[in-house]
């Protein structure tokens, strides 16, 4: 296509939401009119599942589960009171109990205020608030957040090393959506021992965010913590960013979280449009549809040329992936759908992967964000009439330009500027974008059934440890790892039992393993 011709398609296509400052350009996908046809039937199903979802129909069959995250930012098109004053009654703890923390009317025992804050979650319960932190909260924060977001003792270590002596001024919030996630709770147990080592009350640190009745609230609350904060039933883990999981930690960063509320409300309503090229979650469900062929098969590189976006593609990558990624469709048939979602930040990539991109596999598209904004204040010139910002803005063009003649689609979102109100947006923007392809591709977008599958297999491996082990200390002698899987039970589980000795004999947890390691089947283990 010609230049001029680019320019007109460009034109026909941009979207742009004047409340928001926020455009969104689909000229480089190379679909052609006649999807728009193709499509229209089923956006129309799309919008009328939509509003079913919005208006409180259980939209998640597997776990029967309605699917609120729309609520949050509009409690008034909540389907009942009840519903509705949970949600207002909510954010106002949320507001007081963030003011007391900065006033320190509420504060630790051993400090005059709390300067850190400790969040331990995995999934849902992280990936927000570490996008949210990244993106939003300034180096003058009136609190700063660390993470725990797994079970490497080694990761943890690094954190309390980090901490040292502010743990007794840290604010520990626990967030799980179940209260019963495994890393989670070791976490919290993890971080309980640290406090109880410095002679600190771990009660009066922490807070709890999970669904009332949980085991995580059950703990919580017999352990008098400082607080609890609800997670709600109808609200899912990746799209749990502007509940209580995502709200409580942003404002105690000093994050204006009305105003992500808002942007997410004001998106939502642009999103609400029953029409496709004014309604711009529709205008990008229709490009990943075109891209991917409707079955996945193109990935989605996210590239925001902005620093404070580098965890979106994280964040995106659970909201699209644990959303989209199904074997069966919703009619029972085996689809294997999904998109996969990868991509850090620009420029930075365009000197790493971005050589693939242009000449290698062309297995994806590109979502390129942009932000107009290059600083708050003036910049100098690193040319002459040149800044770095400049540049920036350059390169995205270039790179943008350089895929497209190479036949390598894209997406541009622009936004004014990184802000509560814009990543708001951007929230909402891909929950409900997420909710359309889901539609148009027949998939229930609320259950995640294959998570399951690893964690029960993790769980069976640790009830064959202790098998292990008790089989190891009652043994007079060494014995081979084929014996040890028999006296264990577990003859056919042979790699699985060596793989634990090894792990157990490689941290001084009383157990010995001899003989040559590239040959397992001549190790003995005996106890240590
Ligand atoms: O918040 P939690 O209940 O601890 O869950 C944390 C995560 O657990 C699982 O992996 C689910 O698949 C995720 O969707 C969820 O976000």
């Amino acid at each position: 296509m010609e230049n001029l011709q680019l320019w007109q398609r460009y034109q026909d296509w941009l979207y742009y939401h004047a409340g928001l400052g926020l455009y969104v350009d689909i000229s480089r996908m190379r679909f052609d009119e006649s999807l728009i046809e193709t499509l229209k039937p089923k956006f129309d199903q799309a919008f009328e599942s939509i509003q079913a979802l919005e208006n409180g129909a259980i939209a998640n069959p597997d776990e029967d589960r309605m699917v609120g995250h729309y609520w949050l930012r509009n409690p008034d098109i909540a389907p009942t009171e009840d519903i509705k004053n949970e949600i207002v009654s909510s954010l106002q703890d949320i507001d007081t109990f963030v003011q007391k923390v900065h006033t320190g009317a509420i504060k630790p025992p051993q400090a005059f205020k709390f300067t850190d804050i400790l969040s331990v979650g995995i999934g849902g319960s992280a990936l927000g608030p570490q996008f949210v932190a990244e993106a939003l909260a300034l180096d003058t924060a009136p609190m700063n957040i660390h993470f725990i977001d797994n079970t490497d003792p080694t990761g943890i270590d690094r954190i309390f090393t980090r901490l040292k002596d502010r743990l007794k001024s840290t604010l520990v919030i626990i967030t799980s959506k179940s209260g019963g996630t495994p890393e989670t709770r070791n976490g919290m147990l993890e971080v309980k021992a640290a406090y109880e080592n410095q002679g600190l009350d771990f009660a009066q640190h922490a807070v709890a965010i999970t669904m009332t009745g949980s085991k995580m609230y059950e703990f919580a609350k017999s352990g008098g913590w400082l607080a609890i904060f609800p997670m709600f039933d109808w609200v899912g883990g990746r799209t749990s960013e502007l509940s209580a999981v995502g709200l409580l930690p942003a404002a105690l960063q000093g994050i204006d979280i009305h105003q992500m509320l808002e942007g997410a409300k004001i998106m939502d309503e642009a999103t609400r449009i029953r029409d496709i090229k004014t309604n711009p979650a529709v205008l990008l469900a229709m490009s990943w549809y075109h891209s991917g062929n409707g079955k996945g098969e193109k990935d989605m590189v996210m590239l925001p040329y902005k620093d404070s976006l580098l965890l979106f593609s994280r964040y995106l990558q659970q909201l699209i992936m644990e959303s989209l990624g199904k074997e069966k469709d919703l009619d029972g048939n085996t689809v294997y759908q999904g998109i996969a979602v990868y991509g850090n930040k620009g420029s930075t990539d365009q000197h790493a992967y971005v050589q693939q991109l242009r000449e290698g596999v062309p297995n994806f598209f590109v979502t390129f964000v942009e932000v107009l904004e290059d600083r708050e204040g003036t910049s100098i010139e690193v040319e002459p009439g040149v800044t770095s910002g400049d540049y920036l803005s350059g390169l995205l063009q270039g790179t943008r330009q350089a895929l497209y003649e190479n036949h390598r689609d894209s997406v541009t979102i622009t936004i004014p500027q990184v802000n509560a109100l814009t990543v708001g947006a951007l929230i909402a923007l891909y929950e409900r974008t997420v909710s359309l392809y889901a539609c148009l591709v027949n998939i229930n977008a609320y259950h995640q059934p294959g998570v399951e599958a690893g964690k029960k297999a993790a769980a069976s491996i640790l009830e064959l440890q202790n098998k292990v082990v008790e089989a190891i200390e009652s043994a007079s002698e060494s014995l081979d790892i084929t014996t040890l899987a028999d006296r264990s039970g577990a003859t056919d589980q042979i790699e699985a039992v060596y793989k634990i000795v090894r792990h157990l004999a490689a941290n001084k947890r009383g157990i010995k393993l001899e003989g040559d390691f590239s040959k397992p089947s001549s190790l003995k283990v005996s106890a240590a």
